[in-house]
């Protein structure tokens, strides 16, 4: 028989392929440099068990178990280690390190949106992001305060209703829509008018679900996925980033022609387009709106969820917070229907709270990827060489009894109520740190602060099955739903509670 016939034959092209597979895959399990790295088999050989597990949906709690096992590193992929170390954020979020190429996933909808969240580079993420920073100054963000108040306002109303006729309340979903109206109001002068609907318009925020979930796996494989994520495809809506363009783009359109707008969020980019054409295009302006819209509402629901859905676990919080806020109260704060920022910043026992809230469920549940620079990086004593990737998770972090002691698992307020808490602010990595520290941290926090605040002041909430778990996707970050509650108004009366 011809040797040449066979190679090139069905049989003998398949016996090729798994001979060369299995090669890799020895290479990557014996003769990598990080064969020593302990971790699951799968992810030695392969990207598909890390990406297999996000889809699971339960990454944050599959990485912290594995770390309980292994310790401070896992190998939750043939290049990529997960970092638990103390000295995580200090070595690699602090830094400017290059980001994992899955960032560019973010470049929404397709690869001509580059924003500096999509931008690996440091040196031209930090270039880009110069001209939208003053956009997210807190002092901008306070411009926007009686908007957002207006939408609290309209989730207040339907809890007021919701406790009036004692009905099983979504409050998941309420707290979303005024979330996402929130970013309406801040960057276009104008709410989406989801909280005054009681409802999602045109299948956006669902839409955000599905594109979440698409760009936590498709992030590991966007050079192959050009084909799929392309200009045409984000014309036609093929998949949920031109949905999102869409909703982006609209609002963009309305507040251009709105003569009442406010100097929101956008007139700041606008400026600064004005100033610059050259370093930021107005594509730059509607790839960066694009990321707001897309990351800026769920995740602050998220936050104000784990508030609540914690602290209704804990009534004795709930109560020391509100006894807080009644004695500011006879100091003459918290007086307006929504809690303003400023007097919700005078009560610490209840920023403790949010604290801890935000601690035990961190809205981001990916860890967070950088690349071991030239000369490599050495972490507790293990060298990682150049291009190594090596990610933060804060779900881990947070979790570590080396960092937060023995109860590092449970609910406790008081660890930030006194002590050297310098320590721990470094190690809460809600907001991740360094050079990619969420932009939208300023607006987020006056959000949760006055939501949560004037939720805890007027309102008992409980859960409809008080042993009821909620359900969550953990993507790169994860919305929490299915945990319905009463609502019972503060005085008023209740059977059901
Ligand atoms: C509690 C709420 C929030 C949390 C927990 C959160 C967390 C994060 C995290 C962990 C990152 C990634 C950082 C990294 O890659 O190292 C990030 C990035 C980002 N967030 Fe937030 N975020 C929140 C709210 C917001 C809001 C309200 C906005 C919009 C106003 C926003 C806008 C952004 C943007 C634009 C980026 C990309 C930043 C960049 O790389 O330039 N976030 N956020």
């Amino acid at each position: 028989m011809d040797p040449w016939k066979v190679l090139v034959s069905w049989p003998g092209l398949i016996i090729e392929l798994m001979v060369l597979l299995v090669s890799i895959a020895l290479h990557r399990y014996y003769l990598s440099d990080l064969s020593d790295v302990p971790g699951p088999f799968w992810a030695s050989i392969t990207r598909l068990w890390h990406v297999w597990y996000i889809l699971e949906g339960r990454q944050n709690l599959r990485l912290k178990a594995l770390h309980e096992k292994h310790g401070h590193f896992v190998r939750i992929a043939p290049n990529e280690v997960s970092v638990s170390h103390p000295d995580a954020s200090t070595l690699l979020l602090r830094p400017n390190l290059h980001k994992g190429g899955w960032y560019r996933v973010t470049a929404v909808p397709d690869f001509r949106f580059q924003n500096p969240m999509s931008a690996t580079d440091p040196k031209k993420k930090i270039a880009l992001s110069k001209h939208f920073a003053p956009g997210y100054a807190l002092s901008q963000v306070l411009k926007s305060e009686p908007d957002i108040d207006e939408n609290i306002g309209g989730l207040l109303c339907w809890m007021d209703m919701y406790a009036e006729n004692q009905e099983p309340m979504n409050l998941d979903r309420f707290i979303t829509y005024t979330t996402f109206d929130n970013i309406g109001s801040a960057f276009f002068s104008e709410s989406f008018g989801f909280i005054k609907a009681g409802r999602d318009i045109g299948g956006t925020l669902r839409n955000n679900v599905a594109l979440s979930k698409f760009a936590a796996a498709a992030g590991f494989f966007i050079v192959p996925l050009r084909i799929l994520v392309n200009p045409l495809n984000s014309r036609i809506l093929l998949l949920p980033m031109g949905q999102l363009f869409k909703t982006t783009s609209a609002a963009i359109k309305k507040r251009m022609n709105n003569a009442d707008a406010r100097y929101d969020m956008l007139s700041h980019w606008l400026d600064a387009n004005k100033k610059n054409p050259d370093k930021l295009s107005l594509r730059g302006i509607e790839a960066q709106a694009n990321v707001n819209v897309g990351a800026g509402a769920e995740p602050v629901s998220s936050a104000i969820q784990s508030f609540v859905y914690h602290m209704i676990q804990h009534p004795e919080a709930w109560l020391k917070v509100r006894t807080e806020i009644d004695a500011a109260q006879a100091r003459g704060l918290c007086l307006d229907r929504v809690v303003s920022f400023h007097d919700a910043e005078q009560l610490p026992y209840f920023k403790a709270c949010i604290k801890e809230a935000l601690r035990i469920f961190s809205p981001t549940t990916m860890g967070l990827p950088r690349i071991a620079p030239k000369d490599g990086i050495t972490i507790a004593g293990r060298h990682f060489r150049e291009g190594t990737i090596l990610s933060v998770s804060s779900h881990v972090v947070h979790s570590s009894k080396e960092i937060w002691g023995a109860d590092a698992h449970e609910w406790n307020p008081e660890r930030w109520m006194s002590g050297d808490t310098k320590e721990l602010v470094k190690n809460w990595l809600v907001f991740s740190a360094g050079y990619n520290e969420c932009p939208g941290r300023h607006f987020a926090r006056m959000q949760i602060l006055k939501t949560a605040a004037s939720l805890v002041r007027d309102y008992d909430i409980c859960q409809v099955d008080s042993k009821n778990v909620w359900k969550y996707q953990a993507n790169f970050t994860a919305l929490a739903h299915s945990w319905p509650v009463y609502v019972q108004k503060r005085g008023g009366a209740s059977e059901k509670i």
